[in-house]
């Protein structure tokens, strides 16, 4: 899993940080890791200084992958930084939402290999999803890196074009933080419902993950778990007839997806 040579990271936030995480704590060399961000998060500055990343470090030498990791927005603004560090022979790793393999390739050397990919900050524990399409100068060796880093933090997807990714994004990308909300939303119900503060947020964060927990360990449909909660007249079926009634999660979910699907189409434009 380790790159053959320098591995640098451009735009040191959230994802970057998760993939980091993820790849230091299964025993990618810190030292062989450059960070370059212009002004990082202090808790990510102080994460990746223990961790013995070289962060800003002045002169860095030519890396073999080079993870690009700044919001979409900000692409022209790295440009520089990009084609500076991106030679003929480094593999490109974009986690950008939005940014097609063509938009990434321009200014950069002809034939250099870029790897576009949608992963998820779950890759922090290792539970991550990710899915990657190649440019026809990705290698075999590199495309085979590129699948052992992201399988390293947990599974991945390979696609054949880049229809399919705004899709794809508004589901695993961002679902993560659909679930954390879900959390949320479960503890301050239930202080509404008269329970403490804290245990509201105990009981809710311990169902949240007992329940991904179980669906990521059973051979059972999602619809079939749900069934095993849900006593006939009982207590779950009161609170199914809001969930799935017309307001309820699925044409909420609907809606939430699609303006995510558009805004990953207009951050690309
Ligand atoms: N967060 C997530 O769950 C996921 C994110 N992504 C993608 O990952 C990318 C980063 O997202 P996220 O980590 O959430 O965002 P963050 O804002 O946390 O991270 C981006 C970092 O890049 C820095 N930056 C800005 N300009 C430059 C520059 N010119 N050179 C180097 N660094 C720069 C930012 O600094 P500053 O804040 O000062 O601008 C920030 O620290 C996005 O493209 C997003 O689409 C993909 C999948 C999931
Ligand atoms: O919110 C975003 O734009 C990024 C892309 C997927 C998750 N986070």
């Amino acid at each position: 899993m380790n790159p053959p040579g320098p591995l640098l990271v451009i735009g040191a936030g959230k994802m970057a940080s998760a993939l980091l995480e993820g790849w230091l704590a299964l025993g990618v060399d810190p030292s062989a890791v450059f960070a370059v961000d212009p002004s990082p998060a202090p808790e990510v500055a102080a994460a990746l200084e223990k961790a013995g990343v070289q962060l800003n470090a002045a002169s860095i030498p030519a890396p073999s992958v080079v993870l690009l990791a700044v919001k979409p927005q900000m692409l022209e603004a790295a440009r520089a930084t990009l084609e500076a560090h991106v030679g003929p022979g480094a593999l490109l790793i974009s986690v950008l939402a939005g940014k097609s393999i063509a938009t990434l390739e321009a200014g950069l050397p002809a034939g250099v290999a870029v790897i576009r990919t949608m992963p998820n900050t779950p890759a922090a524990v290792g539970r991550g999803v990710t899915a990657l399409i190649a440019n026809n100068a990705a290698t075999g060796e590199q495309k085979a890196l590129a699948d052992a880093l992201l399988r390293a933090v947990g599974d991945v997807v390979w696609l054949e074009d880049e229809s399919s990714i705004d899709a794809l994004t508004a589901i695993s990308g961002c679902g993560p933080a659909y679930v954390f909300l879900l959390a949320e939303c479960l503890a301050k119900a239930g202080m509404e419902a008269g329970l403490p503060q804290g245990m509201a947020a105990h009981l809710a964060r311990a169902t949240v993950t007992g329940a991904g927990e179980l669906l990521h360990r059973s051979d059972l449909e999602p619809d079939v778990l749900r069934r095993n909660v849900t006593s006939p007249g009982g207590v779950t079926a009161a609170a199914l007839d809001v969930l799935m009634g017309p307001s309820g999660f699925e044409p909420l979910l609907k809606e939430a997806v699609e303006r995510a699907v558009a805004k990953s189409r207009e951050l690309g434009a």
